[in-house]
């Protein structure tokens, strides 16, 4: 997996592929590794699809009874908070749920980004990139990042992070998904950028016409092509 976010002038940029794989196998050509965790809220995953899933899954709804509860916009301290103390708890997840994920989103207090390991430790950074093509994606980031990058800009960059873990890990693959959070408004793009699209080989296969003619070129005999020498040596 290659998931990244970053901070852009108006908000929050969040991105993945799609490739979930086991072992050398790539089961899924186009997972969803883009969490919603509230109107205002992503969060990306990368460890097992399993783990990622159940826990965004659980503390969105927690955070929606919370909503309920204050008649407020999630903050993404929040999602922060829940997350990390269920991830941390001592009575024995430790880090055996192996969820990696970067949480963002714009709330009252501003845009945030944040980065949440399986043990429970956690981020705050202006630009994060996780999962197995992470080292590729944060090269990009490295060179490519500043401050104050308007929505263009911030999408592309997401864009080339995520392209490439796509090509240069092996664990990361086929297509591009980016969500853009601003205060009050988010588009989840999902499959924004198709990199590697399926040539369809003809389904009849290698198919002739009747009467086709198959030419093989004439092949000359050796001794032909060769000036035999008389008693020569045998190389
Ligand atoms: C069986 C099985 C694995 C089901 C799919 C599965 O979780 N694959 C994992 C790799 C993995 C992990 C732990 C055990 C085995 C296989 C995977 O592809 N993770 C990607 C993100 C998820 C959200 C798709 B990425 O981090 O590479």
């Amino acid at each position: 997996t290659t998931i990244v976010g970053l901070i852009f002038q108006d908000g929050v940029i969040l991105g993945a592929d799609t490739r979930a794989t086991e072992g050398p196998i790539v089961c899924d050509k186009n997972c969803e590794k883009i969490h919603y965790m509230a109107p205002n809220i992503y969060c990306c995953g990368a460890g097992t699809a399993a783990d990622t899933e159940a826990v965004t899954d659980m503390v969105s709804s927690q955070l929606q009874l919370h909503r309920y509860h204050t008649g407020r916009e999630s903050r993404v301290v929040t999602a922060l908070t829940l997350l990390k103390k269920h991830l941390f708890k001592l009575s024995s997840y430790q880090g055996y749920v192996q969820a990696a994920l970067v949480l963002g989103g714009v709330d009252c207090t501003g845009p945030h980004l944040h980065t949440i390991y399986p043990h429970g430790s956690t981020d705050t950074l202006p630009f994060a990139t996780m999962g197995s093509g992470s080292l590729a994606a944060m090269a990009m980031f490295e060179s490519k990042y500043k401050e104050g990058l308007t929505k263009d800009e911030g999408i592309q960059l997401v864009v080339d992070a995520i392209c490439s873990g796509i090509f240069n890990d092996l664990g990361s693959g086929s297509n591009v998904d980016v969500c853009v959070i601003t205060k009050g408004h988010k588009e989840y793009l999902r499959n924004h950028l198709l990199p590697n699209p399926r040539t369809f080989v003809n389904a009849k296969g290698y198919s002739f016409p009747k009467k086709t003619e198959v030419l093989l070129t004439k092949i000359t005999p050796l001794r032909e092509r060769v000036e035999v020498v008389e008693g020569g040596d045998a190389m």
